[in-house]
Parts: C-alpha cells; structure tokens; sequence
C-alpha cells in the first residue's frame, strides 16, 4: 500500500467514530461518572423532580435542585454540568432561566434542555426563544418536541405542523429525525430523541439505539430523569457520547427491570435497581445501531 494511502485508513482510524470506538467512549465516560461524582444541578418540573434525582445519583452523579434566580446562577458556576426541564414553569422562572442560562455560557458549563410541554403557553414559548440565543449543548425530548423546537427556532425539521399534545409525543422518532439533525448542527451538540427507538444524532452522525419498554410510557418521567442523567454523562464527555451513554444505559436497565416488575409502580423501583447496577460495559454493549 502506498504511504499516502496507509496514512489516510490510520488517520480514518482514529478520527471517525465507528461502532467499536463509540462503545469504547461510552464505557469511559460511565467509569469517570461513578469515579469523579459530578455535582449537576437541575431546574426541574415538580411531577418528577424526585425520579431525576434518584436517577443521577444512581448513574453516580450528585444532584441538586434549585427554583430561584440567584441560586440558579450560583449553581450553574459550582456545578460541572447542568439540566433545565421546563415541565412546570412558575412565574418566577421568567428571570431563573435566562439568568442561568447566560451564567452557564459565562462559565462554560455543558447543559441539557429538555424542552417539555412546548407549544402550552407564552412564557415557555418565550423562553425557548431566548435559548436560541444561549443554546444548550444537549436538547433531549420525545419527537413531537423535537420536531417543535427545530420550528420555533426556524430551522428546516422536515414536518411543518407539530404534534404536541401536552407533555406526550404523537409523532414517530424516525419523522424527528430531521429536526434533531438540524437542531444538533445548530447548536453544535447533540440531539436525542426518544421513544421505542430512540435516535442520537451530532448533526452528522445518527444513532439508533434499541431497547428499553412499553411500561416506561406507563410511568411519568422517564424521559425528564433521561434528561438528567445524560446532564451527569455531560459533565465526563462530549454531548453525544453523553447523549447515547444515557439512553443505552436507559434501554438496557428499562429491558431488564421489564422482565421482574408487575406493573408500572414496580417497574420504577426495578428500573432504579437497574441503572444503579448497570456495568459500563453492558451499557456499552446494549444494541445500537449508526445509520
Ligand atoms: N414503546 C417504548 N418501548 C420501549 N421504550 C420506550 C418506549 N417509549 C419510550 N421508551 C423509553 O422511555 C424513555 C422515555 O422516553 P419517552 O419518549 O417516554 O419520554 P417523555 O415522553 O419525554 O417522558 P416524560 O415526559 O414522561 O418524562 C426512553 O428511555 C425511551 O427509550
Ligand atoms: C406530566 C407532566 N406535566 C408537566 S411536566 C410532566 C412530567 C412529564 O414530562
Ligand atoms: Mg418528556
């Protein structure tokens, strides 16, 4: 083989991520969290504030949330990574969340959107907006969001209309996978989109990952603790190895609590038990697929 040629499959080699160098990263930034402990506050909903929190600390993170605007803005600077979920927004968090938001990006912090209930009213709708202008390094939602984010924010999601219907989604992952593409170049991050299969994409490579179960939709927030879980992967890696280390460990532990629980109230307590005792290499090896 001629050296240029040679030198072209090492340089490939190294810079491209392929299945096997993914799941190498995947299984580092696992390790790092349970080693390092990352603080990684949250400005939450209240339905599920508990669940991400029980969920960072057994993804081996340290979890601390906050409401107010001052103490948002001290967090964001003391933490290693941050998580917004606008599931129930109060007045007040007309000041917290841009506020921390501008805080975050002074300090440098990754953080994670999860844009919940996007299309109920003015102040969210606002709110959004202004994250255009101060954007997250991870947006994770189910499709219908996803697909309304990339419009409010004007970029080319591939659907015109969408399919919000409160906090539930009613569209498939596969037609998201426009917008995510879109929304992950735009903000030079990551997007993840969940549902059966859930998608991860850096705008360029997308990922499809399989796995988890019916009865995650029979509980409430699994997808907002998601969202919090991959804000503790954030603060150890980059926001996609970040965003997939999250929903593989998700469809792994969610296949394996399925098999024990009854119903949704022991499937939650099974799902813990799970992602607490998920090993980063299972994690790693849970099926994924990039497309
Ligand atoms: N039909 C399904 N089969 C298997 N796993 C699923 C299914 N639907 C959702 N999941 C999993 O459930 C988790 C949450 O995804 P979901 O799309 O329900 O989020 P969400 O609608 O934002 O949830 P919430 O708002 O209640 O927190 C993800 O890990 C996803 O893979
Ligand atoms: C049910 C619900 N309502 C607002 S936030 C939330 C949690 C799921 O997104
Ligand atoms: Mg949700």
């Amino acid at each position: 083989m001629p050296l240029g040629v040679s030198f072209f499959f090492i340089f490939k080699e190294e810079s491209i991520l392929n299945h096997e160098t993914i799941q190498k990263e995947i299984i580092a930034a696992v390790h790092r969290a349970k080693e390092d402990c990352p603080l990684v506050p949250s400005i939450t909903n209240t339905v599920t504030i508990e669940l991400v929190a029980n969920a960072q600390l057994a993804a081996g993170g340290s979890a601390a949330m906050v409401y107010l605007p001052d103490e948002g803005e001290a967090i964001a600077a003391a933490g290693e990574a941050f998580y917004i979920n606008m599931g129930t927004l109060m007045p007040f968090y007309a000041e917290t969340l841009p506020r921390t938001a501008r805080a975050l990006q002074e300090h440098r912090r990754p953080w994670v959107l999860d844009p919940v209930g996007i299309g109920i009213g003015g102040l969210r709708k606002g709110l959004l907006q202004c994250f255009r202008a101060l954007p997250p390094s991870v947006v994770r939602g189910n499709a219908s969001e996803i697909i309304a984010l990339a419009n409010l924010w004007g970029l080319d999601s591939g659907v015109a209309r969408d399919g919000v219907r409160g906090v539930d989604a009613t569209d498939s992952v596969e037609t998201a996978r426009p917008a995510a593409e879109a929304l992950a170049s735009f903000i030079h991050g990551a997007v993840a989109v969940s549902g059966e299969r859930d998608l991860v994409t850096d705008g360029t490579l997308t990922v499809r990952s399989e796995g988890g179960s019916k009865l995650f939709t029979k509980i409430t927030g699994a997808g907002c603790s998601l969202g919090g879980v991959t804000a503790v992967y954030l603060a150890e890696t980059s926001p996609f190895i970040a965003a997939l280390t999250a929903v593989q460990a998700y469809n792994l532990a969610g296949t394996r609590a399925a098999r024990e629980a009854k119903g949704p109230g022991s499937f939650t307590a099974a799902f813990l038990d799970a992602l607490y005792a998920a090993t980063p290499e299972k994690i790693a090896a849970n099926p994924f697929v990039v497309l």
